[in-house]
């Protein structure tokens, strides 16, 4: 499959010898909007806010999971900015101000803004921290129904598969883990990221207290929510540190956060909002510039190197058949940082493939290695290599873009490699981080799910329930990612089923003969042959 690479405005006279590029094969499209489709009435590519009687209720434009708002004030809808709540608070809601008692700053171990406490749950998925981490760590991802996705009537075998599938894929990721210091350091990083995110907060004059909730390791997520309680926080913001949008990362945690919230009676009263997605944001966007920008300076002829975008994929049924927002919104996020880099008289040529794909489906393509092989092919000689998917590096960038695909860039024809550096504790994107946390803060609780407008609106930035159930109103069932197969009697689906049932009944045999339990022992079969 191609690559859809862009090519460069004509580059400036410079010395350097150019090997252009071939020309654009296809685009990332601007306006492509996402398959999570609103009601027409609703859907709307301008963004407004709606402002009613002293608070604020929002809802989406192209896609429940965008942190735009739909305003209307007394007399309707109107347009507005996309949500810069400051100045909105002032005009029609609950003021940032108004809420802020600095004073508390001084004494008060929870933090208070008027009468309420403040608190931004840091939501990413975890990476195991030793070698004998890393098989349990596998096995808490593959059992997560958002990663592999059994038809409801296998759903009994989600924990056998998930100690099967993560048992062999073990000795691979701990090869990797290995070559970059025996763990990830993702915990690190983002406790390091929510340290920052604290004291941006409150030299903005919004004391807060900010928690990381991870999906598959420490600090797990219920970890972080049973600390929320005992510290009494009375409105929450959900902040998962992926920019896109994805069912299988922000997604997952989400739907975990929804069904630990709804059977708890302090968290059934707790407000909270969620930002599902922030890619978009100027503060994001002018720091993934910078950071391109310093890199390029570092070839000899920065206008000739090709700027890489390499995202995490994920399968592709995800996109095509479950209407995932993550491709639509990764190829916005690419134009936005290449818009920015335009403005600043930076042209190159771009390109964006998928990396770290794991099982036997299909994921999003190009994929990252092929891609890297046909640029060689076709002549590129310099590769800055960008992570668009992750803010803090941890294996895939570290191992996967650093030495596995560095390797296979300089095997395949590509002189000069370099790469962009994840984004951690940058200062630019710390502070737009507690921007996007302090313009949410109007909206916490606002969507109250006894409010009939509210309910009737869809919530971008809105409760976890309200949230996922706009999702869910647009989904479609979502086949399995990893051990897909077609039902029917097609080739394909021979095969697949075939290969489905075979799984099946090994399946079922190993976890018969390592736990000693199930059908064959219940009738006394599997006994005799000990
Ligand atoms: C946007 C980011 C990510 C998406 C989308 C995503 C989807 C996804 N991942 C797997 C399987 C694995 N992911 C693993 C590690 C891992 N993945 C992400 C990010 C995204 N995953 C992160 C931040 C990490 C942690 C890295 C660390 O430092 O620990 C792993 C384990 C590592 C390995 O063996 O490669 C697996 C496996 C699937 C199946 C999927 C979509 C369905
Ligand atoms: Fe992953």
């Amino acid at each position: 499959m191609n690559s859809p690479i862009h090519a460069p405005s004509p580059p400036s006279s410079s010395s350097c010898s150019y090997n252009r590029p071939p020309p654009c094969l296809t685009h990332a499209s601007r306006n492509f909007k996402s398959p999570l489709l609103l009601p027409q009435a609703i859907r709307t590519s301008q963004k407004m806010y709606r402002c009613s009687g002293g608070h604020v209720e929002t809802s989406s434009n192209t896609n429940p999971l965008k942190n735009y708002v739909v305003g209307k004030n007394t007399s309707g809808w109107f347009e507005t900015q996309p949500l810069v709540s400051e100045q909105l608070a002032k005009r029609c809601l609950l003021p940032v101000e108004a809420l802020v008692t600095p004073t508390v700053q001084d004494f008060s171990d929870t933090p208070l803004i008027g009468d309420d406490k403040i608190g931004v749950l840091l939501l990413n998925l975890g990476g195991p921290e030793t070698l004998e981490d890393v098989q349990p760590f596998l096995f808490n991802l593959f059992a997560d129904p958002d990663i592999i996705r059994l038809p409801r009537l296998f759903s009994f075998l989600q924990k056998p598969l998930a100690k099967f599938v993560s048992v062999l894929r073990a000795p691979k990721s701990k090869e990797g883990y290995a070559s970059i210091g025996g763990g990830s350091p993702l915990r690190r990083i983002t406790d390091a990221q929510a340290e920052e995110l604290r004291k941006s907060l409150w030299a903005k004059n919004v004391p807060s207290k900010v928690y990381v909730g991870m999906r598959y390791w420490h600090p797990f997520t219920e970890e972080a929510i049973e600390q929320i309680k005992r510290d009494g926080i009375t409105k929450l913001v959900v902040l998962p540190l992926y920019p896109q949008f994805s069912i299988s990362t922000s997604g997952s945690s989400l739907r975990l956060l929804e069904s630990i919230f709804r059977d708890d009676e302090y968290l059934v009263n707790m407000q909270h909002t969620v930002i599902p997605s922030w890619y978009q944001r100027e503060g994001y966007i002018n720091a993934m510039a910078n950071l391109i920008e310093k890199e390029l300076k570092g070839f000899d002829c920065p206008e000739k190197v090709m700027i890489f975008f390499s995202a995490h994929g994920v399968p592709l049924a995800y996109v095509e058949e479950a209407g995932d927002p993550y491709k639509a919104e990764m190829e916005e996020c690419v134009d936005l940082i290449m818009e920015e880099l335009e403005k600043r008289k930076i042209t190159n040529a771009y390109t964006l493939a998928y990396q770290s794909r794991v099982g036997p489906v299909e994921w999003l393509k190009p994929y990252t290695d092929e891609t890297i092989v046909e640029l060689g092919k076709k002549g590129v000689k310099s590769l800055l290599a960008v992570p668009i998917s992750f803010v803090s590096e941890h294996i895939e960038t570290l191992e996967e873009i650093d030495v596995e695909y560095k390797e296979l860039a300089l095997n395949s024809g590509i002189e000069k490699w370099g790469r962009v550096p994840a984004l951690g504790t940058e200062p630019t994107f710390i502070s737009d981080l507690a921007d996007a946390v302090i313009e949410s803060l109007p909206y916490v609780g606002a969507m109250a799910a006894s409010s009939l407008e509210a309910r009737q609106s869809l919530v971008p930035l809105g409760s976890v329930e309200e949230l996922l159930a706009a999702y869910d109103s647009q989904r479609r069932e979502l086949p399995p990612p990893v051990l897909v197969w077609e039902w029917g009697w097609t080739r394909s689906a021979e095969t697949w089923n075939g290969r489905a049932a075979m799984l099946a009944v090994l399946l079922l045999l190993f976890l018969e003969v390592t736990t000693g339990e199930g059908f064959l022992h219940q009738w006394g079969i599997l006994p005799l042959f000990r």
